[in-house]
């Protein structure tokens, strides 16, 4: 709970306490008080009979010579020490005294003789200075030829005299010691027994006692402990409070820290139409960290935040909270802005990062797509906004990223056709409403087939309508993609596995294709190993396609996953090639042994422009060096396949030779031993016709 310093500080505090106490014990803080230094009063005789003569010399301390020449009743001789002006309340406090330090010389006709010290306390509830011995006798007798010099007689050994009780009849609280306001000290002989000279000479009295007594202190430290835990608790408190709302890495507010914000804008219910909420998410942010490391991705991200910060703190007249989300996202809400400012505020916000962001060794650029939400009136919670906002963003990088969007209409329209679209692929992932075709692959030269794409279809008429272009990419937004390849996995299997007689005499390729999050799923390998193994299939009758776009962030998990997966036996495809960014170099990366060209290329052969055709020359010689097997996807026109077979592509799928087949018509298309042929003539025909 507590954190190194404030360990630090019990620490420090514990060894303090401890330092008080042995201080305290070992006298350090001491205080003493020399009575008769300081005392401007003059002494004075105390005697109580006419049968003692007594004179006082006060020259070097106080003595006193008292002689008594006859035996009856009870007599006392001695000297009294005002401490006072004689008023009533200026008595000397001795409560932080403990004991007394005295050099008495006594000197009597009987070594058996007491020495009597008191202390006289003034107390309006029993005492009358016109009666002065109405003054409590807090005292002490002791026989002075017992004890060394100097005597040290502690406080604790002071009692209240029998006598003084009775005769003022004071009740139990007040005939305890007490010594808050004294006003004489008083040393008497304690009787005079035998008839003689007696001497009292004083020659020093001391009162020593603390600073503070050890109970005071032991409060005191108690007290200091009280307050240290009170105000750490308070200041740890708040420190974790500060960090709850806090994103550690750009100092800013996190999730929690702009909804309480918000959420307080939104139910003040002042400016309310004034309300902004922008959705950033940096564009491409991988690739910074898969380029400089992580590292600068977070440098990157402090620079970012910073940039718009200081933009914000130029402008007038709006307040505003701006916090990190989580990884690249971050949230911007705006009070103040009028609905015709917006759009002008959003593209300025895109030109704040237009510049570089320099950091300590590269200047990488950020760019950011951003959704914007205005507080309506159906709003209310920080959540609700930020759902609108965040749907705008996403259309915003639908829309080609570096750009803003306004929810409206029909993003709102657009995010309720996508949630339907998934509510519909969940029914008929459980209710089995899927089921594939097979789009015929066919060796370059011999026309023979050597492979299918599995092709996932619905019977759902929705799903049907929008097609599998469509729905997959929402699969995968909702999250519904893994359910969706194991689907097409085990469905593919037990097809295999229902024609193991056929596959076995003519050994035909399955290609399945994968999402890009199975690469990053710990169980993928597992389960398909499991697959495998149910339905006793061949390695080498699969072959799994993996887009090159899920590849674009080469993580080690990817390569890994692909690593196992090739362990197994089972060959990859990499899909789409030449529409993501993948090196040429980086091929040696990745465990594939096929390179699929993408549609487009193909499609715009006939184009006057010749980059594409330019671009299929290279992937193609390229696969040649890293001895790489080769695709060409798409293919509809005689043109496309001779340009391809020339270029040296080992195989060709596309309407040209075959349209997606069922199951049914696969298993025809197999059994016939003129289709090859058909196929041969109607390249034979075509090339007459083309010379
Ligand atoms: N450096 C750094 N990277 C992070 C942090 N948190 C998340 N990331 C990474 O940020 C990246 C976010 O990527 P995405 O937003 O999904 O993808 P993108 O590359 O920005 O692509 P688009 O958003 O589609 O433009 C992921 O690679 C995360 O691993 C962080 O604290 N520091």
């Amino acid at each position: 709970m507590f954190s190194d310093k404030n360990v630090k500080v019990i620490i420090g505090l514990f060894c303090l306490s401890i330092m008080a106490f042995l201080s305290h014990r070992l006298g350090i803080v001491d205080t003493s008080y020399p009575i008769l230094i300081n005392t401007n009063e003059k002494p004075k005789i105390l005697i109580n009979s006419i049968y003692v003569d007594a004179n006082v010399d006060d020259k070097q301390g106080i003595s006193i010579q008292c002689k008594l020449t006859k035996q009856e009743g009870y007599n006392f001789c001695g000297i009294g020490i005002p401490l006072t002006d004689g008023t009533r309340n200026n008595g000397l406090d001795l409560t932080k005294f403990n004991r007394l330090g005295a050099i008495i010389k006594y000197t009597t006709p009987s070594d058996k003789a007491k020495l009597k010290i008191t202390f006289r306390n003034f107390n309006d509830t029993y005492s009358n200075l016109t009666d002065t011995v109405s003054l409590k006798f807090n005292s002490i007798s002791y026989n002075p030829s017992l004890h060394e010099l100097p005597v040290v007689i502690p406080f604790d050994a002071l009692q209240v005299d029998n006598w003084w009780v009775e005769q003022y009849k004071v009740g139990f609280s007040d005939s305890q010691v007490e010594l808050s306001n004294v006003s004489y000290l008083e040393i008497l002989t304690d009787g005079m027994h035998t008839l003689g000279d007696y001497h009292i000479e004083i020659q020093c009295i001391v009162l020593y006692g603390q600073l503070i007594t050890e109970a005071n202190l032991l409060k005191l430290i108690l007290l200091i402990w009280l307050i240290t835990v009170i105000f750490l608790v308070t200041f740890q408190h708040n420190i974790l409070k500060r960090m709850s709302i806090t994103d550690s890495l750009t100092g800013l507010f996190n999730r929690q820290g702009i909804s309480n914000w918000t959420n307080k804008k939104i139910s003040s219910r002042v400016n309310r139409q004034k309300l902004y909420m922008f959705y950033l998410d940096l564009d491409d942010f991988k690739k910074v960290n898969d380029t400089y490391g992580h590292k600068v991705g977070d440098q990157l991200l402090k620079g970012f935040s910073q940039h718009i910060q200081n933009y914000l703190d130029c402008i007038e007249n709006i307040q505003y909270s701006f916090a990190r989300l989580s990884g690249d996202e971050f949230a911007l809400v705006i009070l103040g802005l009028k609905e015709g400012q917006i759009k002008n505020f959003a593209a300025s916000l895109l030109c704040v990062w237009e510049s570089p962001i320099l950091l300590e060794e590269h200047e990488p650029y950020a760019r950011a797509s951003l959704g914007i939400a205005h507080l309506s009136e159906e709003i209310n919670t920080f959540d609700e906004l930020l759902a609108r906002a965040d749907s705008a963003m996403y259309y915003a990088k639908k829309d080609g990223k570096n750009r803003f969007k306004i929810f409206n209409q029909t993003v709102s329209q657009d995010i309720f056709f996508r949630k339907q679209t998934a509510e519909k692929i969940k029914n008929a992932i459980i209710q089995d409403k899927f089921y594939l075709n097979f789009m015929p692959i066919f060796d370059a030269k011999s026309l023979n087939m050597v492979s299918v794409e599995v092709l996932l279809r619905a019977n759902d008429q929705t799903l049907q309508s929008i097609g599998p272009e469509v729905f997959i990419p929402i699969a995968e937004e909702y999250n519904l993609i893994k359910n969706i390849d194991l689907w097409v996995i085990e469905a593919t299997f037990k097809q295999i596995k229902s024609e193991f007689s056929l596959l076995n005499l003519i050994p035909l390729i399955f290609c399945i294709n994968i999402s890009s999050v199975e690469l990053h799923n710990p169980n993928f390998v597992k389960k398909l190993t499991e697959l495998l193994e149910l339905y006793q299939i061949k390695p080498q009758q699969i072959e799994l396609e993996v887009t090159e776009t899920s590849l674009v962030e080469a993580d080690l998990m990817s390569v890994s996953t692909l690593q196992e997966i090739n362990a197994l036996g089972i060959n990859l495809t990499l899909d789409d090639f030449g529409t993501g960014y993948t090196a040429f170099s980086q091929l040696i990366n990745y465990p594939v042994s096929c390179l699929k060209i993408d549609k487009t290329f193909i499609d715009n052969l006939n184009s006057a422009d010749k980059t594409k055709s330019t671009m299929i020359k290279a992937i193609l010689s390229i696969a040649e060096s890293y001895k790489l097997k080769t695709v060409g996807e798409g293919v509809e026109y005689y043109e496309q396949y001779s340009f391809l077979l020339e270029q040296g592509c080992d195989m060709i799928q596309g309407y040209f030779f075959c349209k997606p087949l069922s199951w049914e018509n696969l298993k025809k298309s197999l059994n016939d031993p003129n289709q090859q042929k058909l196929r041969q003539e109607k390249i034979i025909n075509l090339s007459k016709h083309s010379i």
